[in-house]
């Protein structure tokens, strides 16, 4: 007998803003190869020297800036498109977390202790980055495969430019947007240059060719910018504004490596200066609040441009529970299902 669920992977958070729980977090997360991707000495070395003496007591901080009386805004928000999808679906739905709790390893072992025979696992992510999509569904397979291999897996594709998606975003951004903003900026989470080459299975392509993430190639498959790029037009297609009054950058960098740019913290000053007033800012490689739209453009960006001129800066809110995004869910996970039952009627009229 069958028995099918979904699963909801997302990044997480520490489980408080007390400094010994944010330095746990940071340093699990830093600790991921797929993260900070350099030798295992190296890694370990930067993370005692340079990043736990003092960055988790300022995360910490800026979590508390944005923490709910529920906990984690990015928590509190997965526990809720949980709990809508799931009721849109006639299978149960689980929600675990890369990072922190709930454990991708809990959540596995509880999917397996509860006799799941097929899962269908949904990387909340737009986008394809070793740092996010992937790693998500490693850890998940890892666990999988130490604890019931048998278990048949179905995978979410990044869906940066899938028409319900689309339809999604624009539906949740569009109440913010107003005839009289100056600019609507699309901030990306960033990436470090190499991810993005690493990520190219031809290495000959990405960050190679001048004009790479516009001319059609197999690697767009993997290709964080390209996908960025691509969600961008495909939002400005639909809801018909004017390209010339968008702009897109990327934020969140960390160390000193070269990221994808421009970065949004430069650009923002620059807007300032350069008499841009009233700018609204959205962040589609997240799919709910978290600290890094809340905090870092919605406090610290507003700062930054209006340090430089600027008039207002309002950040756009992720889609988090709005009913167009949980319908995409559900309806990849009922199609899913779907496609399940003509798989089992075809075996059987077959045998
Ligand atoms: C090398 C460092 C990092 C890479 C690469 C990276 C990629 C990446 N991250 C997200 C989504 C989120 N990141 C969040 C927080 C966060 N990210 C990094 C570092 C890298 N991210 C750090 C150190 C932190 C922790 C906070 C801090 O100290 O700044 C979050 C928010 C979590 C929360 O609790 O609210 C999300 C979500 C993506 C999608 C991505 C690659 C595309
Ligand atoms: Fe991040
Ligand atoms: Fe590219």
């Amino acid at each position: 007998m069958s028995k099918p669920a979904a699963l909801l992977l997302n990044l997480g958070s520490p489980d408080s803003t007390s400094i010994p729980d944010v330095r746990r977090y940071l340093e699990e997360f830093l600790s991921d190869d797929r993260v900070l991707d350099i030798p295992a000495w190296k890694r370990s070395l930067i993370l005692k020297l340079f990043i736990l003496p003092k960055r988790p007591a300022e995360s910490a901080e800026a979590y508390s800036e944005v923490w709910t009386d529920e906990g984690s805004p990015l928590i509190v928000t997965s526990f809720e498109q949980q709990k809508l999808v799931s009721e849109q679906c006639d299978m149960p739905v689980y929600l675990a977390m890369r990072y922190g709790n709930p454990s991708t390893a809990d959540i596995v072992k509880q999917i397996v202790d509860d006799g799941v025979t097929d899962l269908f696992i949904m990387p909340l992510y737009p986008h394809y980055a070793m740092s996010s999509y992937e790693t998500a569904v490693v850890a998940a397979m890892d666990e999988i495969n130490k604890l019931k291999p048998s278990m048949k897996t179905n995978l979410l594709q990044p869906f940066y430019q899938d028409d319900d998606y689309i339809e999604a975003l624009v539906d949740s951004a569009k109440p913010h947007l107003e005839d009289d903003d100056d600019l609507l900026l699309f901030s990306y989470h960033g990436i470090p240059e190499r991810h993005v080459q690493k990520s190219d299975p031809s290495h000959a392509h990405c960050l190679v060719r001048d004009d790479c993430c516009v001319t059609p190639h197999p690697c767009h498959a993997t290709c964080y910018k390209h996908q960025c790029l691509a969600t961008t037009k495909a939002f400005i297609d639909k809801i018909g504004i004017d390209q010339s009054k968008t702009a897109i950058s990327f934020q969140s960098r960390l160390l000193r490596d070269p990221w994808l740019g421009p970065y949004t913290d430069f650009e923002l000053k620059r807007f300032g200066k350069e008499g841009v007033k009233k700018i609204k800012v959205m962040c589609p490689a997240f799919v709910s609040d978290c600290l890094e739209t809340l905090e870092e453009i919605g406090m610290r960006g507003v700062e930054e441009f209006t340090s430089t001129g600027g008039e207002s800066l309002t950040l756009v809110p992720c889609m988090n529970a709005h009913p167009s995004w949980i319908k995409f869910l559900s309806n990849r996970i009922n199609k899913w299902e779907q496609s399940l039952g003509a798989e089992t009627k075809t075996l059987s009229s077959a045998t």
